[in-house]
């Protein structure tokens, strides 16, 4: 089955909630292909419109044109036509170009009551209706039409009779809408050319947001059509996704006045969550292969590495830990509430609390001593002098440099994103070297980091970072995010550096980048 491609015949709404915008919203949240063909340009907004501009019709002919030279057309929706001249030049490029599903919305008053089609243009329309498949008047729109078809005005005929009227005099579908009466439900009408009836019933939903319920009803009916070919199939999908918009429409903050529908509630409800830090993981993708292929890990892994390049490793992180041990008991304290990063700001992650309290200030003070514990025993013991004394690297000097930024940025979840890498990369690592064979020559590292209790670590500074991050202002959330790349950048600059050339400058990359982390 192709994806049906739809053109919106229509005018716009710079605010995206009725017209074109609309059209294209509601024709891809049913899975189809939007285009559009703008009619009329229309300054209006939530509170109602401003002004309208027509462009020549000669000009709307070469847009019509330019789409059906070229494109094939599996539906067309025409919604605002605004003059007569408008309504014949569609109608004489529809006589030619005629796509097996036409749906004619025939807007002519805006929700907020402006007027969106001449007097005269009204008149036009019949021979427009004679092209149509479905026609999508609301009551008073259908009462106009009722008059246009012979009807009384005197006596006005019910709406269902309106509707037979409008249905048999053009030989088209009508569903009379019923979005403007009152009671518990909304319910359209869908009658036949020979009268037959078939009703769509749907809640009534509590709200004044429901500027552009009639496009997107009507696009979402045209896409509808053309993939299942059957219009009580297309009205009874349409409209329950249509309720489902106006239910999301109150969540949207769009305008101050009768705001959108939300054309996306569905299919957000089926949207699986992806977590921030998810995001940010994928991101550094290719850094996680370089690291994990890089010769120190890969000599590390099978034994091969010269011990003494570990030993001299190993003097680097020994002052690497310390710093890191101050950074993760400056983010228990802020967590605790007290003196620490966070305490300087109010704004963002922090005033939110989220990432905060007891249980995560326990969390970042045993991660804390875990890595004083981890200085101690493992790298005194393996150090045994020989690097004991050995100057901080370079390197080392500024992946803490770039800690100590995170950490002077006010921001408890900047220091938290900037530290996260160290976790989730030694975590990563050790997942990917697994267990060393007895007698391995680096087996008490390979056992520190592929230990199911740092894993465990990982997972839980990993969880408190992602509460940090969905609390966090979009810019703070950017800080965030920066913090978390450079780091994973400087991990790997890390495990370059006991083999890399001396002079080199591993790490000259990240340190070039560096100045765009906390802006
Ligand atoms: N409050 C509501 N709750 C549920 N459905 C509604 C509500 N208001 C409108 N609808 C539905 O929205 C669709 C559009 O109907 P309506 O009669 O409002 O058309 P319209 O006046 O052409 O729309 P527009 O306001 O975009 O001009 C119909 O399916 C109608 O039943
Ligand atoms: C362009 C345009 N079409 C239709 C409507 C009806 O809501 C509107 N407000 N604007």
């Amino acid at each position: 089955m192709t994806v049906p491609r739809v053109l919106a015949v229509a005018g716009t709404d710079p605010t995206g909630g009725a017209g074109l915008q609309a059209d294209l919203k509601a024709i891809a949240a049913h899975d189809g292909y939007g285009m559009g063909v703008v009619t009329a340009l229309v300054a209006q907004n939530t509170h109602g419109v401003r002004s309208v501009h027509v462009p020549d019709v000669a000009f709307l002919r070469e847009q019509l044109d330019a789409v059906s030279d070229d494109v094939v057309i599996d539906a067309v929706k025409i919604g605002m036509l605004g003059t007569a001249d408008v309504v014949r030049t569609v109608t004489d490029w529809l006589r030619e170009h005629r796509p097996p599903v036409v749906v004619v919305d025939p807007v002519m008053v805006a929700t907020s009551g402006d007027r969106l089609l001449d007097e005269d243009a009204a008149a036009a329309m019949g021979t427009l209706f004679a092209l149509a498949d479905l026609v999508t008047p609301n009551r008073a729109e259908l009462a106009v039409l009722a008059e246009l078809a012979g009807a009384p005005s005197r006596a006005p005929l019910s709406s269902l009779d309106a509707a037979r009227l409008v249905a048999s005099t053009w030989d088209v579908l009508v569903l009379a809408k019923g979005g403007h009466d009152e009671g518990p439900t909304a319910d359209d009408v869908l009658v036949s050319p020979s009268g037959s009836v078939r009703r769509f019933t749907a809640p009534r939903v509590t709200t004044t947001n429901t500027h552009g319920t009639g496009c997107s009803l009507s696009s979402a009916i045209a896409t509808l059509a053309a993939r299942h070919g059957d219009w009580e199939l297309a009205v009874g999908v349409a409209k329950p996704w249509l309720t489902a918009a106006l239910q999301g429409a109150d969540g949207l903050q769009v305008g101050s006045g009768n705001g959108p529908i939300d054309h996306g509630a569905v299919i957000r409800a089926a949207l699986p969550v992806v977590p921030t830090t998810d995001v940010w993981w994928d991101d550094v993708g290719s850094l996680l292969r370089s690291t994990i292929e890089c010769g120190f890990l890969v000599g590390l892994r099978d034994g091969t590495l010269d011990a003494d390049v570990f030993a001299g490793y190993l003097a680097q992180d020994v002052h690497y830990l310390r710093a890191y041990e101050r950074h993760l008991a400056g983010l228990a304290a802020s967590a605790a509430g007290g003196r620490g990063p966070a305490a300087a700001g109010t704004a963002g992650a922090a005033a939110a609390g989220a990432g905060r309290g007891p249980a995560a200030a326990a969390f970042w003070a045993a991660a804390s001593e875990g890595c004083a514990a981890e200085a101690r025993d493992l790298h005194h013991r393996r150090l045994a002098g020989t690097h004991a004394d050995d100057p901080v690297h370079p390197t080392c000097a500024e992946y803490l440099a770039h800690l100590q930024r995170a950490a002077d940025s006010g921001s408890a979840a900047v220091l938290a994103a900037a530290v996260l890498p160290c976790f989730r990369v030694y975590a990563r690592v050790g997942a990917q070297i697994g267990t060393a064979p007895d007698g391995h020559p680096f087996a008490d590292w390979i056992a520190a980091y592929g230990d199911a209790g740092f894993a465990a670590s990982s997972a839980e500074a990993t969880r408190l970072v992602e509460e940090m991050a969905a609390a966090a202002t979009p810019a703070e959330r950017g800080r965030m995010a920066r913090a978390f790349r450079r780091s994973t950048e400087w991990e790997l600059a890390f495990f370059e550096m006991p083999l890399a050339v001396p002079g080199a400058g591993a790490g000259a990359g990240v340190i070039a980048a560096e100045a765009s982390l906390l802006r």
